[in-house]
């Protein structure tokens, strides 16, 4: 009788192919064991790397391993990993099903979403597929590790390597710097770099100044940013006309004019790190050195008050009963001087690296040493001055969004215009101290601030002049003394020749 065959793909044809399937892995994994059990570990080792040539040899395709470097000491660096992973993260919306998330402190978007394991992205890059896939491995005794691999057919092996990952790294850092929150490091003692590993100590910046708030006159703030955005995009301009990529800001003016205030402006315009120098705290030139080393790129580093912070004569002193481990000494005293900050400043350590803005404060700059801040050294000087009407209007619109009031704001005009006020006074004034406060009551306290000052000024000009008025009396009488003295000694002399004569 002719045996009659179930149709293709009937369930009765699909159950016969499972069956096959199963046994022949079955026997597979059956002889791997055997395989595994019998022979030795060197014939093991030896098949496997055989196989492995073979399956290479075969394959038309490219494996490239991206292992995660950045955890631990490296994390504060956004390494390629983390480069990689941000411009895949941005392509996952759309493509991949599984994720993995995480909640990062230190981004502005606190939800994180990453390739979960094995899973793959197909991208595209000038028509050419490629595959990305991430592997995380967990050994006993060991940390985790995660990579990713990209794999491409070897016709484009160009292409890929050349272009496409560099396009990856660079919309990726783009991608990773748009997210991350600011940071703010502060210079640890070096006593302490060897305890905690680290030359700086860092915390979130979280400054909500920005340029629009900021009060001062309004075309100084438009050369300011112009100069900003002209820096930021300038690296083939620097590289042309061979100069390190950096520029310096010297702030001066009295206190509360806002210095601080700009540079925390400047570090959110230019989306920055700021590394806040102190140098009363560093040895000398060679720790400068290092530290400087440590900084990243992408970021502005400030000594303020510069002119309280160093010697400005660059010459050291020989510090005497200086307490040295429990025991005095007579050591020198190895402070950072002038010739070492000059150094940085110029070139071949903040050139490490290249986009960064060097900023110093002062409220005494004619204390400084020309040779601290000539142009080429700090290329942009900006003084913050005391209060103008235009920079008054500016906090009255970021403390109580008015433009204008018919009755006060002419008064301010006028009184803003006889004295000198800072803009952290107005500030002070502007800010309701409980909620019965309003607006007009706001403005009062500002017109009576202003007089008080105007008042202040007035009597100290009025003492400075008496103060001239009796100096120059007492100089008068010093000088009618002195001639009298004169003549007295003369009248001596005259008369001690004439005695000769006389002999
Ligand atoms: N130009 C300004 N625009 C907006 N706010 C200002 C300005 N100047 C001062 N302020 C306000 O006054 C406060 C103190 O200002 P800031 O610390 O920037 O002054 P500074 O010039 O750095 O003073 P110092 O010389 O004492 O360091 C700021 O927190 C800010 O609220
Ligand atoms: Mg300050």
């Amino acid at each position: 009788m002719k045996k009659i065959r179930p149709p293709l793909g009937s369930k009765s044809n699909i159950l016969t192919q499972k069956k096959i399937l199963w046994s022949i892995m079955a026997s597979i994994k059956f002889l791997f064991c055997i395989f595994e059990k019998f022979f030795s570990h060197q014939l093991h080792r030896f098949v496997t790397k055989y196989m492995q040539k073979f399956i290479c040899f075969m394959s038309p395709y490219i494996h490239i391993t991206f292992p995660d470097l950045i955890s631990g000491r490296y994390l504060r660096r956004i390494g390629v990993y983390t480069c990689i992973q941000s411009y895949l993260s941005a392509k996952l919306s759309e493509r991949a099903k599984r994720l993995n998330a995480e909640v990062v402190e230190n981004s502005q978007t606190p939800l994180v979403l990453t390739m979960g394991d094995n899973e793959e992205i197909i991208d595209k890059f000038n028509g050419v597929k490629v595959w990305w896939v991430a592997n995380h491995t967990s050994q006993k005794d060991l940390d985790d590790k995660s990579s990713l691999t990209l794999t491409f057919h070897k016709r484009y092996r160009g292409l890929i390597t050349t272009s496409y990952i560099q396009y990856v790294l660079d919309e990726g850092k783009a991608i990773a710097m748009k997210n991350r929150k600011l940071k703010l490091y502060t210079n640890n003692p070096s006593d302490d770099w060897r305890i905690y590993k680290r030359k700086w100590s860092c915390i979130t910046f979280d400054h909500p100044a920005r340029f629009e708030t900021l009060a001062m006159d309004a075309k100084k703030k438009e050369e300011i940013i112009d100069d900003l955005v002209k820096f930021k995009a300038g690296k083939e301009y620097y590289a042309k006309v061979g100069k390190a990529w950096k520029r310096g800001y010297l702030l001066f003016g009295p206190p509360g004019t806002g210095k601080s205030t700009m540079i925390s402006a400047i570090a959110n315009f230019m989306n920055y790190d700021v590394y806040d120098l102190e140098l009363t705290t560093i040895k000398d030139n060679n720790e400068l050195k290092r530290l400087l080393i440590a900084t990243s790129s992408k970021s502005i580093i400030v000594i303020e008050d510069i002119d309280c912070s160093i010697e400005l004569t660059g010459t050291r002193k020989e510090k005497k009963d200086y307490v040295h481990k429990g025991k005095y000494s007579n050591i020198e005293e190895n402070k950072v001087t002038l010739s070492g900050l000059l150094n940085f400043i110029d070139g071949i350590w903040s050139a490490c690296g290249g986009e960064r803005i060097i900023i110093f404060t002062t409220n005494f700059v004619d204390k400084l040493d020309h040779a601290l801040i000539r142009r080429g050294r700090m290329d942009m000087h900006i003084e913050m001055s005391y209060c103008s009407y235009e920079a008054f209007k500016v906090l009255a619109k970021n403390y109580w969004d008015v433009e204008s009031h018919d009755g006060l704001f002419p008064i301010i005009e006028k009184l803003i215009g006889e004295t000198n006020i800072t803009p952290a006074d107005v500030a002070e004034n502007l800010m309701p101290k409980s909620i019965a406060e309003d607006l007009e009551t706001c403005l009062k306290n500002l017109i009576q601030s202003l007089e008080n000052a105007k008042k202040k000024a007035h009597e100290k000009a009025k003492e400075n002049a008496k103060d001239e008025d009796e100096e120059a009396q007492l100089k008068e009488e010093e000088e009618k003394v002195e001639a009298i003295e004169n003549s007295k000694e003369n009248v001596k002399k005259n008369g001690v020749i004439h005695e000769f004569g006389l002999v």
